[in-house]
Parts: C-alpha cells; sequence; structure tokens
C-alpha cells in the first residue's frame, strides 16, 4: 500500500456500512482517502442514499449480505486491501435473543477474520466498544482512565460480553499469515458512547421529549460522567488507522484504542440536552426525580415484563437493570494512545460537532423549533 501519485489502487470494504457508524466511515472514506479505487459496502440492509455514492469517482459497491454467513463474507472481502469491520447488533434492550447477539457479533467477526486469513486480506480494524471495559457489574467508576488503567471488567448482559470476545478474536489474530504468506494486522478501536447525525436513542429522546410537551425528566444525577464522542471523530479515527496500519504494523497491530475527541464530560442527560435544549426541549429538575430504589424497582419490573410478554408481543423499553447501572455509573476516558501511534486528532471540533448534531435534530420531521 505504499503512497502513490499514481491512479487510486485500494479496495476498502466496510461491513455495516448502512448504520449509524458506518455510514459515517463510508463518506468519510470518500472524501478523505484519495488511494480508494473501490468501496464496498456490505450490509443486512441496504440503504437508498448509496445510490447517490455511485455517481463519484471511486467505484461503489454494495453488497446485501449477512455476516453469519462465511460464504457471504469470504466473498466480500476477496480482493479488498483493508476491512473496516463495524457491522453489528447493537442491542442492550432485549430486542435479540443473546445467542442472535453472540451470533451476529462474535461468529460474524470470527467469519471476517477467517475470510481475511482465506483470501490474503492484510488489514483488519475492528469496532469495538468502550462497553469490553465497562461498566462492570459491580458499577466501579471507571474516570477518565486510558486503554492501562487496570479495571475489574466483568460482563453478564450479552452485548458487552460478544463485544470483549469479539475484539478479543481480532486481537489474538494479529500476525496470523494470510494466504500469500503475510501477516494479518489488526486493531480495534473502542468508542464511548457515539452521538451526531442519525444517532437513534437521540431520536427516541427527542420524540418522547416532544410527546411530554417539550420536557425530558432527569432520572440519573448530573454528578454521573459520561465518555460520548462525535460520530464523525470516531469515522475519522477509523479511516487513519486503517490508513496507518501498514506503515506502523508494528506499532499498531494488536493495538486497541479508546475512541476520544473534545466533547465535554458530563451526564447522559446533560449532554443530551446540549442538542436537545436548543431544539426546544427542557430538562426538569437538578435532581433525579425519582429516587433511585423506585427506578431499580421499575426497571426490574420492565425486566420481568419482558419476559412475560415475550410469547405475545416485543417489549423493550430504554429503562432496564442493564441500561440504568450503565446510565448511572461513571465512565470516561482521558488518553492520547491514538495520537501518540497513529497521530489522530479529532477532525471536528466540539463546536462542530454539536452544532451539527442540533441541525440534524432540528431537520427531524416534527421538530419543536
Ligand atoms: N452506537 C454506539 O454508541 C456505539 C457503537 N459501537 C459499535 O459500533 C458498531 C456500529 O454501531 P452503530 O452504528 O451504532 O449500530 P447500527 O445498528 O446503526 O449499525 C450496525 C450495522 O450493522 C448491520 N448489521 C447488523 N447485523 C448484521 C449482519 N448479520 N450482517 C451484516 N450486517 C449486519 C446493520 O444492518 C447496521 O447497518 C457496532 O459494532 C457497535 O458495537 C461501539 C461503541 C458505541
Ligand atoms: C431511562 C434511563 C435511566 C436512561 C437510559 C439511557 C440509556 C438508554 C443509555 C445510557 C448509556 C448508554 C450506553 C452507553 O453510551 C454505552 C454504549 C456503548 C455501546 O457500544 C452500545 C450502546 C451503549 C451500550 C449505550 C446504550 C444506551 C445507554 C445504555
Amino acid at each position: 500500500m505504499a503512497e502513490s501519485a499514481q491512479a487510486p489502487e485500494l479496495v476498502y470494504l466496510v461491513t455495516g456500512g448502512c448504520g449509524f457508524l458506518g455510514e459515517h466511515v463510508v463518506r468519510m472514506l470518500l472524501e478523505r482517502e484519495p488511494r480508494l479505487r473501490e468501496l464496498r459496502i456490505f450490509d443486512l440492509h441496504l440503504s437508498p442514499w448509496l445510490e447517490e455514492l455511485k455517481t463519484g469517482p471511486v467505484q461503489v459497491t454494495a453488497i446485501q449480505g449477512d455476516v453469519t454467513q462465511a460464504q457471504e463474507v469470504t466473498a466480500a472481502v476477496a480482493g479488498a486491501h483493508v476491512v473496516i469491520h463495524t457491522a453489528g447488533l447493537v442491542d442492550v434492550f432485549g430486542r435479540a435473543s443473546p445467542e442472535t447477539i453472540h451470533k451476529v457479533n462474535v461468529w460474524g467477526t470470527k467469519n471476517v477474520i477467517e475470510a481475511c486469513v482465506q483470501t490474503g486480506t492484510q488489514f483488519l480494524v475492528y469496532t469495538s466498544s468502550m462497553e469490553v471495559v465497562g461498566p462492570n457489574i459491580k458499577g466501579h467508576p471507571f474516570y477518565r482512565g486510558n486503554e492501562d488503567t487496570p479495571y475489574e471488567a466483568v460482563h453478564k448482559h450479552p452485548y458487552p460480553c460478544s463485544k470483549a470476545l469479539a475484539e478479543h478474536l481480532v486481537l489474538e489474530a494479529n500476525g496470523r499469515k494470510v494466504r500469500g504468506g503475510l501477516p494479518l494486522v489488526t486493531c480495534a478501536l473502542r468508542p464511548t458512547g457515539i452521538y451526531g447525525e442519525g444517532h437513534q436513542i437521540m431520536r427516541d429522546f427527542y420524540r418522547q421529549g416532544l410527546r411530554l410537551g417539550g420536557r425530558l425528566f432527569r432520572a440519573i444525577p448530573a454528578s454521573v460522567e459520561h465518555g460520548r464522542v462525535y460520530v464523525g471523530n470516531v469515522a475519522w479515527m477509523h479511516v487513519l488507522v486503517a490508513r496507518e496500519l501498514e506503515q506502523r504494523a508494528a506499532l499498531l497491530g494488536g493495538q486497541v484504542y479508546f475512541c476520544y475527541d473534545k466533547s465535554p464530560y458530563k451526564s447522559y442527560e446533560d449532554f443530551n440536552m446540549e442538542f436537545l435544549g436548543p431544539c426546544g426541549l427542557r430538562l426538569v429538575g437538578t435532581r433525579p426525580l425519582l429516587p433511585y430504589w423506585l427506578l431499580v424497582l421499575l426497571a426490574a419490573l420492565n425486566a420481568l415484563l419482558q419476559w412475560l410478554l415475550r410469547p405475545l408481543l416485543l417489549y423493550a423499553p430504554l429503562l432496564n437493570p442493564y441500561t440504568l447501572a450503565v446510565a448511572n455509573t461513571t465512565f470516561t476516558v482521558s488518553t492520547n494512545k491514538a495520537q501518540r501511534h497513529f497521530g489522530y486528532e479529532p477532525l471536528f471540533s466540539w463546536e462542530e460537532s454539536r452544532t451539527r448534531t442540533i441541525l440534524w435534530v432540528q431537520a427531524m420531521e416534527g421538530s419543536a423549533q
């Protein structure tokens, strides 16, 4: 992958390229990777916006496929120089079964690794998650931690368990010989809670606020801090690390990096209000309106209802014992590992990230503005 002023030569594959993060990675690659010849977008569900990308200079190939199907993955990977594996089942609400989450996130990742080995693709970037580290089941805070901060990472929920297993597989595969004899170079990026244009949970909070007459009610103390990162910066970090994997294989191979930017540390709800506030919503209460024990009870009741109603319908509210525990535990990162290892600097300032997200919320149908 030596730098050349000649015709673009590289083929990239983005799995999950039609998802929230995947779309930003795809658009960022088209904007910022001049050596790109072909961009393959692999997803279970292909989005209509892909069509508009097909008119540009880079060949955009949309592949409808399932990461759990090894042959489909191998066919998509064959001939690619770099794979960015963002596809995953992001479910902490009990919509999918633990088996399905495991199948997509762990087997799917295994299939991607094996496809690289079989076809001779040498560079693999995996979208992991902060959830691989924590918050753990004991609710220990992780305060301004970095990649080396000791923390008891103990999980029970299927989503973090699956991300941890998949990340382990990716890192373990670093150095394996791919077809042709060259070593596979892998790394994992661990975003904290991602926000920005296309963020489904932000959309849900906004709509809920509109339904409640422009109000949201504080549930979590303002003192609980959450690490959040703008989707454009997460995408940029993927593009940059993918580009640098060949040049700095010895340093980057087998490494994990938290995704970070200059977004402020705040509670989950106060952070959301940075965008929802200018769009006409108000967060009621300086303290949680309900006592914590009552929230715990309601979360447990929701879990029970989900289980009881499962044969009849899918009941998957935002509040459950897991989301309450995550929302109620401080988890913030402070690191410069990505900057030291591959020169990452956030592409979007906090002000830009905020403005872009606000404009996106305002553009939503039924806006309070
Ligand atoms: N949203 C967040 O705050 C965070 C997300 N992540 C990770 O980032 C990645 C992307 O997440 P989001 O964009 O938020 O989720 P998303 O649900 O918007 O995107 C995931 C994409 O993967 C695709 N996909 C799901 N199952 C598939 C399968 N069997 N075969 C092929 N494609 C499949 C979906 O169709 C979707 O387009 C995931 O791996 C997730 O674990 C990590 C940290 C935070
Ligand atoms: C009503 C409740 C009291 C508050 C609900 C908020 C929760 C839905 C969200 C609070 C924290 C979020 C998670 C966090 O940002 C880390 C994540 C990383 C991922 O890889 C996937 C998403 C998530 C688990 C994210 C999910 C929503 C929250 C639990």
